[in-house]
């Protein structure tokens, strides 16, 4: 059995990421509106463009607390958000629905996230990772350093300087590595399983723009800061 040490440096790491965590989270209101109500299309579009609105505000106040975030090129900082906020709230989302819920509230919740507007053909793949997330059974350090994993990936669009991006995302890694033979020792291939969800979350966000033109409403009206992360509009 393989003694997991961590050095202080880790321990530093892991208290700042998973505080941060915990603290930039916007209140789980979503999942309360939505098992309080049925609603419409329109105003299920409404509800996602606020949720996502205010989730990437909590992104942004989040990103600031990972540690060396803040000392990269500026340029690269709002490349690595921006490149990052959709697959972060699919990962938001993810959590939200494999939440601990009184019984037959996940249900209710699926149903209205079914009957929301969201054309079929995405309902299934998005559907697909968050059974995949669920089954992962993620501690909450786990789900923030993967998080975190996330907004650090090198090769997003127009980041300059890689190489700074992918010495703060090894730090990370080998950080969540450890993690996972510390919480699920039985399972010596779940890291690269709780990788390889980043490629699904990839997939589901390059699909993202189109989702949305998709969704039947008439006129899809978005936040400004939605048109600046999301690309459309
Ligand atoms: O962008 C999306 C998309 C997908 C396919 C086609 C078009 C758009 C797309 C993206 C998230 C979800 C989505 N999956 C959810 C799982 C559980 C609970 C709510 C969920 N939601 C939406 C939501 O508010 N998510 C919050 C969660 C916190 C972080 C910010 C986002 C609501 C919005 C009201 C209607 C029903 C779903 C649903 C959809």
């Amino acid at each position: 059995k393989e003694k997991i040490e961590f050095t202080t440096e880790q321990q530093a790491l892991m208290r700042v990421i998973t505080d941060a965590y915990n603290k930039h989270q916007i209140p789980q209101d979503v999942t309360k509106k939505l098992l309080q109500d049925q609603y419409s299309t329109e105003e299920n579009f409404l509800l996602l463009t606020e949720m996502a609105t205010s989730q990437v505000q909590v992104l942004v106040e989040f990103t600031k607390n990972i540690p060396g975030f803040l000392s990269l090129d500026r340029e690269d900082q709002i490349a690595l958000l921006k490149g990052s906020a959709v697959e972060a709230m699919f990962l938001r989302s993810a959590q939200a629905l494999n939440k601990k819920m009184p019984i037959g509230h996940t249900e209710v919740l699926e149903e209205r996230i079914h009957k929301s507007g969201i054309s079929e053909e995405f309902i299934k793949p998005m559907f697909n990772f968050y059974k995949s997330i669920g089954e992962l059974h993620m501690v909450l350090e786990e789900q923030a350093l993967l998080t975190t994993i996330t907004i650090l990936t090198p090769d997003r669009p127009y980041v300059k300087d890689q190489p700074a991006v992918e010495r703060l995302q090894e730090n990370v890694l080998d950080l969540l590595r450890k993690m996972c033979v510390l919480h699920h020792p039985q399972e010596p291939q779940y890291f690269a399983r709780l990788l390889g969800r980043l490629t699904e979350l990839r997939t589901l966000s390059h699909y993202h723009a189109e989702m949305l033109a998709s969704w039947k409403v008439n006129n899809h009206k978005f936040t400004p800061l939605l048109c600046e992360i999301w690309d459309v509009q």
